[in-house]
Protein backbone atom coordinates (compact mmCIF):
# COMPACT_ATOMS: atom_id res chain seq x y z
CA UNK A 1 0.00 0.00 0.00
CA UNK A 2 1.18 3.19 -1.17
CA UNK A 3 1.01 6.56 0.44
CA UNK A 4 1.24 10.44 -0.34
CA UNK A 5 1.23 13.19 2.04
CA UNK A 6 0.68 16.16 0.48
CA UNK A 7 2.71 19.34 1.32
CA UNK A 8 0.91 22.68 0.30
CA UNK A 9 3.18 25.89 1.72
CA UNK A 10 2.84 26.17 5.15
CA UNK A 11 1.73 22.53 5.57
CA UNK A 12 3.15 21.72 9.59
CA UNK A 13 2.09 18.33 10.37
CA UNK A 14 3.73 16.89 7.07
CA UNK A 15 6.55 15.49 8.38
CA UNK A 16 4.95 13.67 11.40
CA UNK A 17 2.06 12.27 9.35
CA UNK A 18 5.14 10.63 6.99
CA UNK A 19 6.87 9.47 9.95
CA UNK A 20 3.89 8.22 11.70
CA UNK A 21 2.47 6.17 8.99
CA UNK A 22 6.23 4.78 7.56
CA UNK A 23 6.82 3.66 11.60
CA UNK A 24 2.87 2.32 12.21
CA UNK A 25 1.81 0.56 9.00
CA UNK A 26 5.82 -0.12 7.56
CA UNK A 27 4.38 1.00 4.15
CA UNK A 28 5.87 3.23 1.54
CA UNK A 29 5.07 6.90 1.64
CA UNK A 30 6.01 10.09 -0.09
CA UNK A 31 5.73 13.57 -0.01
CA UNK A 32 3.57 15.14 -3.03
CA UNK A 33 4.28 18.84 -3.52
CA UNK A 34 0.75 20.77 -3.58
CA UNK A 35 2.12 21.61 -7.45
CA UNK A 36 1.76 18.15 -8.41
CA UNK A 37 -0.83 17.59 -11.34
CA UNK A 38 -1.25 13.38 -10.19
CA UNK A 39 -1.61 11.46 -7.60
CA UNK A 40 -1.03 7.97 -9.75
CA UNK A 41 0.40 5.52 -8.49
CA UNK A 42 -1.55 6.11 -4.37
CA UNK A 43 -3.41 3.94 -2.57
CA UNK A 44 -3.83 6.89 0.40
CA UNK A 45 -3.43 10.59 0.18
CA UNK A 46 -3.14 12.17 3.16
CA UNK A 47 -3.83 15.95 3.27
CA UNK A 48 -1.63 17.09 6.50
CA UNK A 49 -2.23 19.93 9.30
CA UNK A 50 -0.78 23.07 9.39
CA UNK A 51 -1.19 26.68 7.80
CA UNK A 52 -1.37 26.44 4.19
CA UNK A 53 -1.02 29.66 2.62
CA UNK A 54 -0.95 31.45 6.49
CA UNK A 55 -4.90 30.87 6.57
CA UNK A 56 -5.37 33.54 4.41
CA UNK A 57 -9.20 34.02 3.46
CA UNK A 58 -10.29 30.83 5.69
CA UNK A 59 -8.48 27.84 6.88
CA UNK A 60 -8.05 25.83 3.52
CA UNK A 61 -9.73 28.32 1.08
CA UNK A 62 -6.36 29.14 -0.45
CA UNK A 63 -5.16 25.24 -0.49
CA UNK A 64 -8.41 24.16 -2.34
CA UNK A 65 -6.85 25.43 -5.71
CA UNK A 66 -3.50 24.10 -5.41
CA UNK A 67 -3.18 22.27 -8.52
CA UNK A 68 -2.53 18.63 -6.92
CA UNK A 69 -6.40 19.04 -5.71
CA UNK A 70 -7.93 18.35 -9.41
CA UNK A 71 -6.43 15.05 -9.01
CA UNK A 72 -6.67 14.69 -5.38
CA UNK A 73 -10.66 15.39 -6.12
CA UNK A 74 -11.08 12.79 -9.17
CA UNK A 75 -9.10 10.30 -6.93
CA UNK A 76 -11.86 11.02 -3.98
CA UNK A 77 -14.22 10.49 -6.83
CA UNK A 78 -13.16 7.11 -7.94
CA UNK A 79 -13.50 5.99 -4.75
CA UNK A 80 -9.75 6.74 -3.34
CA UNK A 81 -9.17 7.11 0.27
CA UNK A 82 -8.43 10.18 1.13
CA UNK A 83 -7.58 11.22 5.00
CA UNK A 84 -6.98 15.00 5.89
CA UNK A 85 -6.16 15.72 9.51
CA UNK A 86 -7.05 19.55 10.91
CA UNK A 87 -5.84 21.76 8.02
CA UNK A 88 -6.65 18.56 5.94
CA UNK A 89 -9.82 18.44 7.30
CA UNK A 90 -10.47 21.97 6.19
CA UNK A 91 -9.03 21.71 2.94
CA UNK A 92 -11.55 18.73 1.90
CA UNK A 93 -14.87 20.60 3.20
CA UNK A 94 -13.57 24.13 1.03
CA UNK A 95 -12.89 21.60 -1.61
CA UNK A 96 -16.31 19.95 -1.63
CA UNK A 97 -15.27 16.57 -0.62
CA UNK A 98 -17.28 16.63 2.71
CA UNK A 99 -19.83 18.81 3.59
CA UNK A 100 -20.06 21.88 6.22
CA UNK A 101 -17.54 23.95 7.25
CA UNK A 102 -14.86 24.79 9.85
CA UNK A 103 -15.59 27.83 12.23
CA UNK A 104 -13.55 29.68 14.33
CA UNK A 105 -13.73 28.11 18.09
CA UNK A 106 -16.77 29.17 20.01
CA UNK A 107 -13.94 30.64 22.42
CA UNK A 108 -12.08 32.64 19.22
CA UNK A 109 -8.97 31.15 21.19
CA UNK A 110 -6.36 28.40 19.48
CA UNK A 111 -6.92 25.21 21.74
CA UNK A 112 -3.79 22.75 21.93
CA UNK A 113 -4.89 20.17 24.47
CA UNK A 114 -5.85 16.24 23.93
CA UNK A 115 -9.10 15.50 23.82
CA UNK A 116 -11.42 11.81 24.11
CA UNK A 117 -12.93 10.94 21.06
CA UNK A 118 -16.11 8.13 20.95
CA UNK A 119 -15.73 5.75 18.09
CA UNK A 120 -19.20 6.39 16.47
CA UNK A 121 -18.63 4.71 12.80
CA UNK A 122 -16.81 1.10 13.13
CA UNK A 123 -17.03 -0.08 9.38
CA UNK A 124 -15.20 3.00 8.03
CA UNK A 125 -11.84 2.24 6.03
CA UNK A 126 -10.46 4.41 9.09
CA UNK A 127 -11.57 2.65 12.41
CA UNK A 128 -12.15 -0.76 10.36
CA UNK A 129 -9.82 -1.80 13.30
CA UNK A 130 -12.24 -0.36 16.07
CA UNK A 131 -15.52 -0.88 17.99
CA UNK A 132 -18.48 1.12 17.61
CA UNK A 133 -18.30 3.53 21.15
CA UNK A 134 -14.72 2.57 21.89
CA UNK A 135 -12.91 6.18 23.17
CA UNK A 136 -9.39 7.05 22.02
CA UNK A 137 -7.78 10.15 23.28
CA UNK A 138 -6.15 12.18 20.61
CA UNK A 139 -4.61 15.83 20.66
CA UNK A 140 -6.08 18.90 19.04
CA UNK A 141 -4.51 21.61 18.06
CA UNK A 142 -6.49 24.71 15.57
CA UNK A 143 -8.39 27.70 15.86
CA UNK A 144 -10.96 27.05 13.51
CA UNK A 145 -12.49 23.50 14.33
CA UNK A 146 -15.78 24.52 15.08
CA UNK A 147 -17.99 21.98 12.88
CA UNK A 148 -21.22 23.71 11.57
CA UNK A 149 -23.38 22.02 8.74
CA UNK A 150 -27.16 23.43 8.33
CA UNK A 151 -29.43 20.73 10.02
CA UNK A 152 -30.75 19.09 7.16
CA UNK A 153 -26.95 18.41 6.70
CA UNK A 154 -25.68 17.05 10.01
CA UNK A 155 -29.54 15.33 10.31
CA UNK A 156 -27.95 13.51 6.55
CA UNK A 157 -24.61 13.15 8.50
CA UNK A 158 -25.72 11.42 11.51
CA UNK A 159 -28.73 9.34 9.64
CA UNK A 160 -26.02 7.43 6.90
CA UNK A 161 -23.57 6.78 9.93
CA UNK A 162 -20.88 9.88 8.55
CA UNK A 163 -20.06 10.90 11.72
CA UNK A 164 -17.12 8.95 12.50
CA UNK A 165 -15.61 10.25 15.77
CA UNK A 166 -17.60 12.50 18.22
CA UNK A 167 -15.34 14.88 21.21
CA UNK A 168 -16.70 12.58 24.42
CA UNK A 169 -15.32 12.18 28.23
CA UNK A 170 -13.08 9.64 29.24
CA UNK A 171 -15.83 7.39 29.33
CA UNK A 172 -17.79 8.07 26.09
CA UNK A 173 -20.51 10.20 27.80
CA UNK A 174 -21.26 13.74 26.29
CA UNK A 175 -21.05 15.47 29.05
CA UNK A 176 -21.22 19.55 29.40
CA UNK A 177 -17.97 20.81 29.17
CA UNK A 178 -16.51 17.97 26.57
CA UNK A 179 -17.06 19.65 23.35
CA UNK A 180 -14.34 22.35 22.95
CA UNK A 181 -14.57 23.93 20.04
CA UNK A 182 -18.68 24.56 19.83
CA UNK A 183 -19.08 21.75 16.92
CA UNK A 184 -22.60 20.51 16.06
CA UNK A 185 -23.55 17.57 17.37
CA UNK A 186 -20.05 17.42 19.18
CA UNK A 187 -18.61 16.37 15.54
CA UNK A 188 -15.09 15.70 15.81
CA UNK A 189 -14.43 13.83 12.24
CA UNK A 190 -16.74 12.84 9.40
CA UNK A 191 -16.55 11.00 6.25
CA UNK A 192 -18.44 11.45 3.02
CA UNK A 193 -21.32 9.24 2.02
CA UNK A 194 -19.18 6.58 -0.01
CA UNK A 195 -16.71 6.33 2.90
CA UNK A 196 -13.59 6.17 1.57
CA UNK A 197 -13.07 10.14 2.13
CA UNK A 198 -12.34 11.14 6.12
CA UNK A 199 -12.02 14.16 7.62
CA UNK A 200 -11.06 14.93 11.14
CA UNK A 201 -9.77 17.79 13.40
CA UNK A 202 -7.48 16.03 16.19
CA UNK A 203 -3.91 14.83 15.39
CA UNK A 204 -3.93 10.55 15.07
CA UNK A 205 -0.20 11.44 13.91
CA UNK A 206 0.79 13.21 17.26
CA UNK A 207 -0.01 10.01 19.50
CA UNK A 208 0.81 7.01 16.87
CA UNK A 209 4.50 6.18 19.14
CA UNK A 210 5.18 4.69 22.89
CA UNK A 211 7.49 7.49 22.96
CA UNK A 212 4.85 10.10 23.07
CA UNK A 213 2.77 8.40 25.77
CA UNK A 214 0.04 7.85 23.56
CA UNK A 215 -0.73 5.04 20.86
CA UNK A 216 -4.41 6.03 20.33
CA UNK A 217 -3.44 7.61 16.94
CA UNK A 218 -2.65 4.48 15.55
CA UNK A 219 -6.17 3.10 14.83
CA UNK A 220 -6.42 4.58 12.12
CA UNK A 221 -3.37 4.22 10.06
CA UNK A 222 -3.38 0.56 11.17
CA UNK A 223 -7.43 0.82 10.07
CA UNK A 224 -6.76 1.91 6.56
CA UNK A 225 -3.60 -1.11 6.24
CA UNK A 226 -5.99 -3.59 7.14
CA UNK A 227 -8.75 -2.48 4.61
CA UNK A 228 -6.72 -2.10 1.94
CA UNK A 229 -5.01 -5.54 2.87
CA UNK A 230 -8.65 -6.94 2.61
CA UNK A 231 -9.62 -5.44 -0.56
CA UNK A 232 -6.63 -5.58 -2.32
CA UNK A 233 -3.86 -7.93 -0.51
N1 LIG B 1 -3.09 22.13 13.18
C1 LIG B 1 -3.77 22.60 12.18
O1 LIG B 1 -3.88 21.96 11.12
C2 LIG B 1 -4.37 23.95 12.33
C3 LIG B 1 -5.36 24.27 11.23
C4 LIG B 1 -5.68 25.74 11.11
N2 LIG B 1 -4.49 26.50 10.82
C5 LIG B 1 -6.39 26.20 12.36
O2 LIG B 1 -5.81 26.88 13.17
O3 LIG B 1 -7.53 25.87 12.55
Amino acid sequence: MKFGVVVFPGSNCDADCLHAIKTVTGQPVDYIWHKSGSVDGYDCIVLPGGFSYGDYLRCGAVARFSPVMSPVIEFARRGGLVLGICNGFQVLTEAGLLPGALHRNKNLSFLCHDTYLRVENDISPFTSLASRGSVIKVPIAHGEGNYFADSDTVRRLEENNQVVFRYCDYNGEITQGVNPNGSVNNIAGICNEQGNVLGMMPHPERCAEEILGNIDGQLIFKSLLETWQRRCG
